[in-house]
């Protein structure tokens, strides 16, 4: 059930389990580490569906007078209730998504040694993993995931997965190239709508992200015997900046608003938005003048007995020793700072080597940070 595979150094470390979808489907119990604690486990009635608005981009994009400030607005309302918002026409090729989706039933179909070809190593954010084994013991998610690393104007994408998977893959690179760079051009011109909707110059955030540093993470969720017992994603606030994530028409993304879990249903023309923990912290003096509003939001990803599912999520992330902090001219003694300056670099260090992502990792991190000050 279990396979064992060699740790970098096998003197000093044990073996690192790693689980086998292939193997793991025949059995008729899933493994302890799989099962989540009570009050963590899915619950039963949030199939009922959160109703999240569809935000129209045509007009926007095509540079129609007014268009920008009515979908500014759209989204700051959104941004005030739950977070998570939905975009449609938004420019992105139908049949770039549908690659994307067959590359990576493509690439998960394949035998488990073949996708350890891009094993993700211990403290690093990119390459395949298998549950995170290597990472955490317990409350593993049914999951496997490859995640790279991407930045514009470069082809980054396609030199990462040539030279971890061979020549063979480039077709898959070429892919996930053009779906990297279209997320790009997507989430830039989102920050530009954000930055309408808060009221800072509109320009503020898509320089801020000019040069970003982003990662691109492929979700498949094997079905599951035991669906009852476990989770895919467990629940989590992204520390990123800004999530763009398209889902198969599986379902299984719950958010958790007004006390209780509800679904996002797929739709296959749109994409899920939502604002993680950085463009939170960019916004905190912002916040407190918009009366704490554009909150990175709860949500997790449960699994079905059925069927696999998929996800392709990007996160905007800013470059890496860029320092996070709310625009200027925000912050003054009415409006005091509520997170300290941080890099990305550092807050990704975190949730890879000291943290496990949820909903207080922000929070934990602020207080990391400012440790050795503090001491
Ligand atoms: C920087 C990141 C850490 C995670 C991947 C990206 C953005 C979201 C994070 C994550 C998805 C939040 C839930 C827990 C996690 C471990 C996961 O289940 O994938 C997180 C990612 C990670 O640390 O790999
Ligand atoms: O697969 C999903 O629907 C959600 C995944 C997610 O939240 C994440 O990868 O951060
Ligand atoms: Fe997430």
């Amino acid at each position: 059930m279990v396979c064992r595979i060699p740790a970098n150094n096998p003197e000093e470390s044990p073996p690192l389990p790693v689980f086998d979808a292939a193997v793991l489907s025949q059995q008729p119990e899933i493994p302890a580490q799989f099962i989540w604690p009570e009050g963590e486990k899915p619950t039963p009635d949030a199939c009922e569906e959160l109703p999240v608005p569809l935000i129209d981009l045509g007009g926007f994009l095509s540079g129609q007078p007014d268009a920008a400030a009515e979908v500014a607005l759209l989204i700051g309302e959104a941004c005030a209730t739950h977070g998570f918002f939905q975009v449609v026409n938004h420019g992105i090729p139908t049949q770039l998504l549908s690659d994307a989706h067959r590359s990576v039933e493509f690439f998960f179909s394949m035998p488990l040694r073949e996708k350890q070809r891009a094993l993700r190593k211990p403290g690093e954010s990119c390459g395949y993993a298998s549950s995170f084994t290597g990472r955490f013991s317990s409350k593993l998610p049914w999951k496997e995931t490859l995640s790279f690393r991407f930045s514009p104007s470069s082809t980054v994408v396609l030199d990462y997965l040539l030279s971890t998977l061979g020549e063979e893959y480039r077709h898959f690179g070429e892919v996930y190239q053009d779906y990297c760079d279209a997320m790009n051009k997507l989430s830039l011109d989102i920050m530009e709508i954000l930055g309408i909707s808060l009221g800072v110059d509109r320009a503020h955030f898509r320089d801020f992200f000019h040069g970003n540093d982003s990662i691109m993470r492929l979700n498949y969720y094997p079905p599951c015997q035991k669906p009852e017992l476990t989770l895919g994603t467990g629940p989590h606030c992204d520390p990123t900046s800004l999530t763009i994530l398209h889902q198969d028409d599986v379902g299984g993304l719950q958010v958790f608003s007004d006390d209780r879990w509800r679904t996002i249903i797929p739709k296959s023309d749109a994409f899920v938005v939502n604002i993680g923990d950085t463009f939170m912290a960019c916004l905190a003096a912002a916040q407190a003048l918009s009366n704490g509003r554009y909150k990175s939001c709860l949500h997790r990803a449960v699994v079905n007995r059925e069927v696999a599912r998929k996800s392709l999520a990007f996160f905007l992330c800013p470059e890496m020793e860029k320092v996070v902090r709310p625009p200027g001219g925000l912050v003054d003694r009415d409006h005091p700072r509520v997170y300290p300056d941080f890099t990305w670099s550092a807050l990704l260090e975190f949730t890879q080597k000291h943290y496990r992502a949820d909903i207080k990792t922000l929070d934990a991190f602020s207080q990391w940070i400012q440790g050795p000050l503090a001491a």
